[in-house]
């Protein structure tokens, strides 16, 4: 229709059309005319735009507009205008906050005026999916006991009506009764700002990238262990900035064992439950020499590389030994932006890496792994780099080859610049926690003769650490 054929662009003509029919007729034949020579995907989204701006109004005035109108018309337009982030809050003072509830049959979504004036809408399929009661919830486990095999996917409602307690209450065409809060629907509104605050509220992806500049965060071990005020503000900060020092813990074995019990419990790898980076003869890791090891993220021979790791210094050595790390994401950045032919190969080409000997039990581990990995919408979420267990198999087509090196190499040269790195010594007693998943980490060689340099290291995943950080969240601010 508006996209003069693109079929692509036929979903967008059905969101503009709908869009127009929100806005007043004066300005909707003006705005027509220039549509009708919208001939991109990308000026349909910026068309989109415009039109969400215009579409802005309040429910209020959408009656209006739908009450002067006797025949039906199609109704607005889940993705924009009336949803607002507001509606997605749960209400300060647990004030409940539905004005109205009504069904708009035809799209089958239940539309919800709220207290201020915003909109949320919810599809029936989904409410009726989701619905709260004992037979289709296992309160116990707040999980759905509800089968799909019983979910009918294009139900209607028979009824809905706002209860004395301010709940939305729906009757469905078999009798069957639900009753949804108003706190519980906020949180779930669809719109697209609501479900962005709930992914990050969810998520914490949102990251502070950093250079040389970087005055590590600094807590107390033992206040982290009992306060969960501590404990909170040190895995916010390990989200956040992917790095935070611990100090004062005991000089024994046992510390990163017990700090991860703090969280859940750790990953075991091939190298054991902890691990002790120490010069060893016959090292079947080249951390347990006293090499220097360039910046490098720990384990990348697997597909799923641990997400954190500690290291806990028992001694350090009298001669070199100290610590180098790198804000990985801020570097893979630069390289999108100065050198993108570079970060587009580090992003798709997959390189075998391989980790083969006996700790834990004995092991052979192979993995293929980009670089540096991004998710769907083009960030960066991992990098995958030791030099050391990178493999001599190298599965790409030859002409691949000289442009992956070169492409690796301008990465590495950009995480070794000085503007980059911060240098630290450890000394015993302290215990670092960083995210294995953005930052690069190193050590300068060192002399290994009178005194043993001696570290102990454990791994964690983020699953486990975000799921304390959540239950830390609520017990310390008491939100959801
Ligand atoms: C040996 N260990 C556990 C200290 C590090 C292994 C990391 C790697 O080889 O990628
Ligand atoms: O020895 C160190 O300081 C760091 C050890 C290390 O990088 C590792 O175990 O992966």
């Amino acid at each position: 229709m508006l996209c003069l054929g693109n079929p692509s662009c036929e979903a967008y003509d059905a969101q503009i059309f709908r869009l127009l029919m929100l806005i007043p007729e004066a300005i909707r034949s003006s705005l027509k005319d220039s549509l009708l020579f919208t001939a991109t995907r990308h000026t349909t989204e910026l068309t989109f735009r415009m039109l969400y701006s215009l579409a802005r109004f309040k429910c209020s005035l959408l009656q209006v507009l739908k009450g002067a109108s006797r025949t039906p018309r199609p109704i607005t337009v889940p993705r924009f205008g009336h949803q607002t982030l507001a509606a997605a809050l749960p209400a300060v003072g647990g004030s409940p906050g539905v004005r109205q509830a009504r069904a708009l049959d035809h799209e089958r979504l239940l539309q919800v005026q709220w207290d201020d004036g915003a909109c949320s809408f919810y599809p029936f399929t989904w409410l009726r999916d989701n619905c709260q009661c004992p037979l289709c919830t296992l309160q116990s486990a707040q999980a759905r006991s509800i089968l799909l095999t019983d979910l009918d996917v294009h139900t209607g409602v028979d009824q809905v009506r706002v209860t004395d307690s301010n709940k939305v209450s729906i009757t469905w065409p078999d009798q069957h009764n639900s009753e949804f809060e108003p706190d519980w629907l906020k949180k779930r509104c669809f719109s697209p700002e609501a479900r962005q605050a709930r992914q990050e509220e969810l998520f914490l992806n949102e990251r502070d990238f950093w250079d040389s500049g970087l005055q590590i965060p600094t807590l107390d071990f033992k206040e982290v262990l009992h306060d969960d005020k501590a404990a909170l503000d040190w895995l916010m900060t390990l989200r956040r900035l992917g790095i935070v020092y611990l100090k004062g813990a005991p000089v024994e074995q046992g510390q990163v064992a017990r700090l991860s019990q703090r969280i859940g419990y750790l990953r075991l790898t091939f190298y054991g439950h902890t691990w002790q980076v120490q010069d060893k003869p016959m090292a079947n890791n080249i951390a347990y020499t006293s090499g220097k090891l360039s910046l490098h993220t720990d384990y990348p021979a697997l597909h799923h590389p641990p997400g954190v790791q500690f290291l806990h210094c028992l001694q350090q050595a009298q001669q070199g030994g100290e610590s180098e790390v790198v804000d990985g994401f801020h570097v893979a950045e630069f390289l999108r932006r100065e050198h993108p032919d570079a970060f587009n190969t580090l992003t798709s080409l997959r390189v075998d890496f391989t980790d083969t000997g006996s700790d834990y039990c004995d092991f052979s581990v192979q993995s293929k792994n980009r670089i540096i990995d991004v998710d769907n919408e083009g960030r960066v979420v991992r990098i995958n780099y030791n030099n050391a267990t990178r493999d001599s198999v190298l599965d790409l087509p030859l002409d691949q080859v000289q442009s992956f090196y070169s492409s690796l190499k301008t990465f590495v040269e950009l995480m070794d610049q000085p503007e980059n790195v911060v240098t630290y010594r450890m000394e015993p007693g302290d215990l670092v926690t960083f995210d294995n998943w953005r930052l690069l980490h190193g050590r300068k060689r060192y002399v290994s003769h009178s005194s043993l340099r001696h570290l102990e290291g454990a791994y964690l995943d983020w699953d486990e650490v975000m799921s304390r950080l959540r239950i830390l969240r609520k017990a310390v601010h008491g939100d959801s």
